[in-house]
């Protein structure tokens, strides 16, 4: 039988003035909630603040607080040259009073800091009240005191430095947190400093003031780090990672900000430092990357061949554009329609984590997923049985499936991918930290097809409800592009073909203008282009932590009669 939760206990309970109307403010230790009782002008003999209203009721989670403080009160009399009517008596002048400093949600997913401040007559019960909110902040033990942060001046439109100082500094500042500020000088500073510089025992978490490509430099850093000081080989593809200690907040200031959009929901910076300042906690899986037994890069968010590796390919040649650049590259690298032959081998997630078509979509707190410390993931979810091993990252047990063809696309999603543009993003059903990937592989189509699937990347139609379309759920895949399989590989395709087109595929070799097999891609990472095309891809389950909490279902901040309810 499940012991029902004991309801919070009650600490404080006080009537203080607000805007003029008397409310009655109560603190326990999940909420601080307060609600009008009548006005004081309606005072009445016997009864102080005369006949209790029910009006507006307010609730604050205690978890959601920013801060507390002591509010210094003007003087009436203090005004220049102006005549103040003077108090008959200075206990009516409620000279003193407190800000709360607390979480508000507006819109899509935006956070704000709003403050409320309760006056009264007596100091001492302000002190009192004071002490009591910040003696209940002090038990939460998951908020960062000490960040260390990296700004990127140069990320979007140059914007981070005056981001970071005029919206986050202030709500740091307010919620006491100290932090250490670096201003990046060039590409790299962050990821090389934290790697090998950066005191990071003196931290509670890692702050990226940048976009995308600047969140891949501190994940690097960090993950780099954290496996030399485990004496982990990052060039072994077959080693479990040590997942890493610090939490990094994402604050947007680039152009691309696809992964603080898929955490948070927004790209609202004063949303991310507030979801810093609450010690939010959001897992995340990280995808390593491996040539042979050489590491490239690790990816949080999208690996793609064909299709997205040219387009950024060509964008990178005009970056002078700016950020026309994506269109025009994506339309010319539509227009040019190329494909590529390769063959993909998958090793499938278990079926317990979902499919990429059950429209189950990531929002926070679902799934119910943790990893266990024997490092496989359980759920808490009651349809599954208690504490059931899913998988372990070190499961090489499911059976490896083959698929050869000739490809527009081959795409490799993380994580949903969402972004403003494409608001369900490339794999709506893929989750953060179930340790699988989402693997969609565009066949040879026609171009009126692929640009039918591209447009359901804006929309909310299937985007995989293609004959041309699949998508697999997956732990780990890799990759070989045509021309690059082995001997052994290219008897088993050819023994599946006719043995003519062994001859044609050995005369191509030398041929670079036709597209009869040889053509190669290459991936984009993240936004960053691999070096190599034959690749080793594994999901490494829950590797790093951000602080976010995922997206919110619209209806909590929809329905504020729901938090009343709590
Ligand atoms: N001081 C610096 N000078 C030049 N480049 C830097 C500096 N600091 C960081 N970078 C690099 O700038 C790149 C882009 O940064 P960021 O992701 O913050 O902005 P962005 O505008 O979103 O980038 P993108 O052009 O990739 O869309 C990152 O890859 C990062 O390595």
């Amino acid at each position: 039988m499940e012991i029902p939760p004991k309801p919070p206990q009650l600490l404080l309970s006080s009537q203080f003035s607000l805007q003029n109307r008397v409310c009655e403010v109560t603190l326990n230790s999940a909420f601080l909630s307060w609600k009008e009782v009548g006005l004081r002008q309606k005072r009445t003999a016997g009864n102080i603040y005369g006949p209790l209203k029910a009006a507006g009721s307010h609730y604050v989670p205690v978890c959601e607080i920013v801060s507390v403080q002591e509010t210094e009160e003007e003087c009436p009399s203090a005004g220049v040259g102006k005549w103040q009517k003077v108090p008959q008596n200075p206990s009516e002048s409620n000279s003193h009073a407190f800000t709360v400093s607390y979480v508000e949600r507006t819109q899509k997913h935006r956070w704000r800091c709003s403050e409320v401040t309760f006056h009264c007559t007596d100091g001492t019960l302000c002190l009192q009240w004071v002490q009591a909110i910040r003696e209940q902040l002090s038990l939460l033990t998951i908020r960062p005191k000490s960040l260390l942060v990296y700004i990127n001046p140069y990320g979007g439109k140059h914007h981070g430095k005056r981001i970071y100082e005029q919206k986050v500094a202030p709500i740091f500042s307010r919620a006491s947190i100290f932090t250490d500020v670096i201003v990046t000088e060039r590409a790299n500073h962050a990821r090389d400093h934290l790697k090998s510089e950066a005191e990071l025992k003196k931290y509670d978490g890692v702050v990226c003031v940048g976009g995308d490509g600047m969140f891949s430099e501190i994940i690097h850093g960090l993950i780099s780090r954290t496996q030399c000081d485990s004496g982990i080989d990052q060039n072994r593809s077959d080693e479990t990672l040590v997942p890493c200690g610090l939490r990094i907040g994402i604050i947007p200031a680039g152009s691309t900000d696809c992964i603080c959009y898929a955490t948070v929901g927004s790209n609202d910076p004063v949303t991310s430092a507030l979801h810093i300042v609450v010690g939010d906690s959001q897992p995340m899986d990280v995808c390593s990357i491996h040539h042979d037994t050489t590491f490239l890069r690790y990816s949080v968010s999208l690996l793609g061949y064909g299709f997205y590796g040219d387009v950024l390919t060509d964008s990178e040649r005009k970056r002078w554009m700016g950020p026309a650049r994506y269109d025009i590259s994506g339309v010319k690298t539509f227009l040019s329609h190329r494909y590529y032959e390769g063959t993909i081998s998958f090793l499938p997630a278990d079926r317990n984590v979902g499919t990429p078509r059950d429209k189950m979509q990531c929002r926070s707190g679902f799934p119910k997923i943790k990893k266990s410390s024997a490092g496989c993931l359980q759920t808490d979810d009651k349809q599954v049985s208690k504490d059931k091993e899913i998988f372990s990252d070190t499961d090489t047990k499911g059976v490896w499936q083959v698929i050869r063809g000739k490809f527009l696309a081959i795409n490799a999603a993380c994580m949903s991918c969402a972004c403003p543009r494409s608001p369900k993003g490339l794999s709506p059903s893929a989750h953060l930290a179930d340790g699988t990937a989402d693997l969609i592989l565009v066949r040879k189509c026609s171009r009126f097809d692929f640009l039918c699937h591209l447009l359901r990347h804006t929309n909310k139609d299937d985007q995989f409800d293609h004959p041309f379309v699949e998508v697999y759920r997956v732990q780990q895949f890799r990759f070989t592009p045509r021309h690059e399989e082995t001997d052994s590989e290219l008897d088993l395709r050819e023994a599946e073909g006719s043995g003519r087109k062994r001859i044609f595929s050995q005369i191509c070799k030398e041929h670079s203008a036709c597209n009869c097999g040889l053509a190669q891609s290459s991936w984009n990472c993240d936004g960053e282009i691999l070096p190599y095309a034959a690749i080793q891809v594994r999901v490494h389950c829950q590797l790093i932590k951000l602080f976010a909490r995922g997206i919110e279902e619209q209806s909590i901040f929809d329905e504020p009669s729901a938090l009343s309810a709590i």
